[in-house]
């Protein structure tokens, strides 16, 4: 079996050149297909409440879903390390609630670490929840979280002023601790730029090559979501249609009696 997989392990990537790869996954079946083809880290996106609830954004999940989530997908994750996303307003009212929630996504789901989205202004929550023993990962370019504040899931700086604050804020997150930081949605020359300035790993989503590691969506990558496809999203399968054909053979199978055969019923 794969050596498990642990932060430091993903770390010695940046400098092995190997890149790093993430996945998200929301349950057990899921999380141990992930498993057993060798990915280093399995999310816990707050995505699910657009690929598992088929809400227009992430902003009404739960921490009591995410806790459930995290609990399904760390039954079938042996090998991976196992990232907790902090949902919407749990970790923006008070350092004391940032720190409760993070560590319910430890005691009740089961992660090893969290990941919670924002620049600089995330800076004294991150190092609250360091000090809680919690390893975090950060999330900066589009924070989806904040869908309302960014007009829509948009592209992020690509104006010289934005592309120097997202570089800003990648620095201060290092400076507090983050042991990685996602990049998502920017234009691949900055991704490339700030990666290059870090000393921590950088995981891309649509953030083009030059990132130190890759994130998709396993819903989008596999074929399952097709509700809104990312331009940054390459699909690895058409699993939605290899599944909406099998149903419609079960259904044309059952009405018209092929199926069961003798081979599927019991003896008496
Ligand atoms: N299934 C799924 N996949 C994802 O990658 C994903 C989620 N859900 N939910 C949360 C966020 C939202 N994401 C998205 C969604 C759309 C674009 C996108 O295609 N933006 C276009 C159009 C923007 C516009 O309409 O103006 C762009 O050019 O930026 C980017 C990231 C990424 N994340
Ligand atoms: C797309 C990744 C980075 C994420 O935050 C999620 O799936 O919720
Ligand atoms: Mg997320």
């Amino acid at each position: 079996m794969d050596r498990k997989k642990t932060i430091r392990s993903l770390q010695e990537k940046k400098g092995n050149k190997e890149k790093i790869t993430m996945l998200t996954a929301y349950d057990y079946t899921m999380a141990s297909i992930l498993d057993q083809a060798g990915v280093d880290a399995i999310l816990v996106g707050d995505s699910l409440g657009m690929v598992v609830q088929g809400k227009d954004t992430t902003l009404e999940v739960s921490m009591d879903q995410m806790a459930y989530h995290c609990r399904c997908v760390a039954a079938g994750a042996r090998s991976a390390l196992l990232v907790g996303d902090l949902p919407f307003l749990s970790y923006h009212i008070s350092l004391e609630e940032g720190i409760r929630n993070a560590g319910r996504l430890v005691q009740e789901g089961g992660v090893h670490c969290v990941k919670l989205e924002g620049g600089r202004e995330m800076v004294p929550m991150v190092e609250a929840i360091l000090r809680a023993q919690i390893p975090v990962m950060g999330h900066i370019g589009l924070t989806p979280q904040s869908v309302n504040a960014l007009g829509g899931f948009k592209v992020q700086g690509r104006e010289a002023e934005r592309a120097k604050a997202l570089v800003e804020d990648a620095l201060a997150l290092e400076a507090a601790g983050v042991f990685a930081l996602v990049l998502e949605a920017v234009p691949a020359s900055l991704a490339r730029e700030i990666t290059g300035k870090l000393e921590i790993p950088v995981i891309g989503i649509g953030a083009g090559k030059d990132c130190d590691g890759q994130v998709l969506v396993v819903h989008d990558m596999l074929g399952l979501y097709a509700d809104h496809t990312p331009k940054f999203v390459k699909r690895y399968a058409e699993l939605g249609e290899a599944a909406r054909n099998a149903v419609q053979s079960y259904v044309r199978e059952v009405s018209s009696g092929a199926f069961p055969e003798e081979r599927h019923s019991f003896k008496g």
